[in-house]
């Protein structure tokens, strides 16, 4: 691995684009002192005590001319957030005084930042490792409360603890293994040790198994729960979204096939966030544009976790109903009753007796404002009854890569059972437990290839 040295020095602006109260240029590396002394009018910075922020002025030292009057925090090395110094430039937040800081901070010796290369050092340089890494991304994107506290505890260790467990617990059994392959102390060594990995094997399956059970609520708290909105023309679907967004935001009217192309909102509903697609009303159409959009709203039935199948309680069913029942016929849905407000010719009973008893149905009536309460306790309910409450503050897993390399070092234990039971060679069913050591591995990043890091990085905001 590189060490601090081997690093150039970096820089980028760590504050959104535009205009704002104050703007952070941040450099880290090396050379971070010496840049900031050829442009920064004040104290003397390398004297001053680590973990200060000191007021001063930066100057184009091309003119001697003042750039901007600002507060410079300095952090030396290593008990910083990349473990190389830092120097942090507060500006007044405009774009032209920014930009121009940056532009000196490159011309005077620094390189641009790549995206995510700060928090890059920071693991580089050991401070965090692979998973906490990526909880940094995952605070800033959070959603919802929830969200937020999940990222918080992978980002405090509490996965990578459990993911050391694990492996150190790998690397023992492996020990114990070689330790009685080299040096037999009964004749019956082979069985000990059989028996020794297979043991092993089940107990760790279990504690991976664990994990994974949380992983389904872990990637909606994530990634949000794709949720879509689908129904015929004209029945309300619109109105619906905007009533769960509390604002307007989809276009509503009584023309049937007023939404034409999908719009995608995240809404926080009673700490789930969902990812709200509206689709055009479906039905067969000679109409170019709104064919296009009906073709949409089948992709997203597609990729829905979750549907909103909504039907107009003033109208009775029509074979376009039965269609769209049919086609989310495998998906978890909610079918809404809306407009009962109107006169009714359906009933929750009617739609019962060709669903079933187990489908969630509501009454709705977007107009008034009736059952979107209803609604949002139930889509709560549907996700969060099986005790979310009590695992707040335990370990979560909620990353796609996170699982997958789970459900992969599950296979690799179940290969070692499988092994033993075809009764192969105890060298053989170890380079199995051993595969299972390095996919958690790649977990935390003690495993990892580069292009492993700059696809993962290279996700990240700049000057994050
Ligand atoms: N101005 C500013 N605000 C910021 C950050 C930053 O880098 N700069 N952060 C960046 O994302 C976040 C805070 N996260 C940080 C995490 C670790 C360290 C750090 O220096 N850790 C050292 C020393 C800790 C200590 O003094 O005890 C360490 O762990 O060794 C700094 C910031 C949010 N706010
Ligand atoms: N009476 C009554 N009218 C409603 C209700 N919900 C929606 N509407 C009206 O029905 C019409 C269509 O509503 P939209 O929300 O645009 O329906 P949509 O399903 O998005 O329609 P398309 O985008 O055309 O597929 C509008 O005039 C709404 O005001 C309701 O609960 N009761
Ligand atoms: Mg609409």
């Amino acid at each position: 691995m590189a060490t601090t040295t081997d690093f150039d020095t970096i820089a980028a602006i760590s504050t959104p684009p535009g205009e704002g109260g104050i703007a952070i240029v941040r450099i880290s590396g090396d050379e971070a002192f010496e840049v900031i002394n050829k442009i920064f009018k004040g104290k003397d910075l390398t004297q001053v005590p680590s973990h200060t922020i000191n007021y001063g002025h930066i100057i184009d030292p091309d003119n001697g001319s003042y750039v901007d009057e600002v507060m410079v925090s300095v952090m030396k090395a290593p008990k910083t957030y990349t473990k190389e110094d830092v120097i942090e430039i507060n500006c007044h937040g405009g774009i032209i005084a920014t930009n121009k800081i940056l532009q000196l901070v490159l011309t005077y010796g620094a390189r641009m930042a790549e995206p995510g290369e700060f928090t890059k050092r920071a693991f580089l340089n050991g401070r965090i490792d692979l998973s906490q890494s990526e909880a940094v991304m995952d605070l800033i994107e959070a959603k919802t409360d929830r969200s937020m506290k999940a990222a918080l505890n992978q980002l405090d260790g509490n996965l990578s603890s459990l993911i050391r467990k694990l492996r150190q617990d790998i690397l023992d059994v492996l020990a114990n293994v070689e330790v009685n392959i080299d040096y037999p102390e009964y004749d019956d060594a082979e069985v000990v040790t059989t028996n020794l990995l297979s043991d092993k094997a089940k107990e760790l399956s279990i504690r991976i198994k664990k994990l994974l059970d949380t992983s389904k609520q872990g990637k909606v708290l994530r990634d949000g729960l794709a949720t879509s909105i689908v129904g015929r023309p004209n029945v309300g679907k619109s109105s619906l979204l905007n009533h769960l967004l509390h604002q307007d935001k989809a276009i509503v009217t009584d023309v049937p096939g007023t939404t034409r192309d999908v719009l995608e909102e995240y809404v926080n509903v009673r700490g789930v966030p969902l990812k709200l697609v509206d689709t055009a009303g479906i039905r067969e159409t000679e109409d170019k544009v709104e064919k296009i959009g009906v073709d949409r709203s089948r992709k997203a039935i597609q990729s829905s976790d979750l549907v909103l199948l909504v039907l107009n309680a003033s109208e009775h069913l029509t074979e376009e109903d039965k269609e769209l029942i049919e086609l989310t016929k495998n998906t978890k849905k909610i079918i809404i009753l809306n407009k009962t407000d109107l006169e009714q010719k359906l009933t929750s009973e009617e739609i019962k007796s060709i669903v079933g008893n187990d489908e969630s149905i509501i009454t709705t009536s977007a107009i008034k404002d009736n059952g979107t309460e209803k609604l949002e306790e139930m889509i709560a309910h549907l996700f969060f009854n099986e005790g979310i409450e009590s695992s707040q503050n335990d370990v979560m897993v909620t990353n796609a890569r996170h699982i997958s390399l789970l459900h992969q070092a599950k296979d690799a234990l179940a290969s070692v059972l499988d092994g033993i039971d075809a009764g192969m060679p105890v060298d053989l069913v170890q380079m199995d437990m051993r595969r299972c050591w390095d996919l958690l591995g790649e977990i935390t990043g003690d495993s990892y290839n580069g292009e492993l890091l700059d696809q993962l990085f290279s996700q990240f905001c700049l000057g994050k």
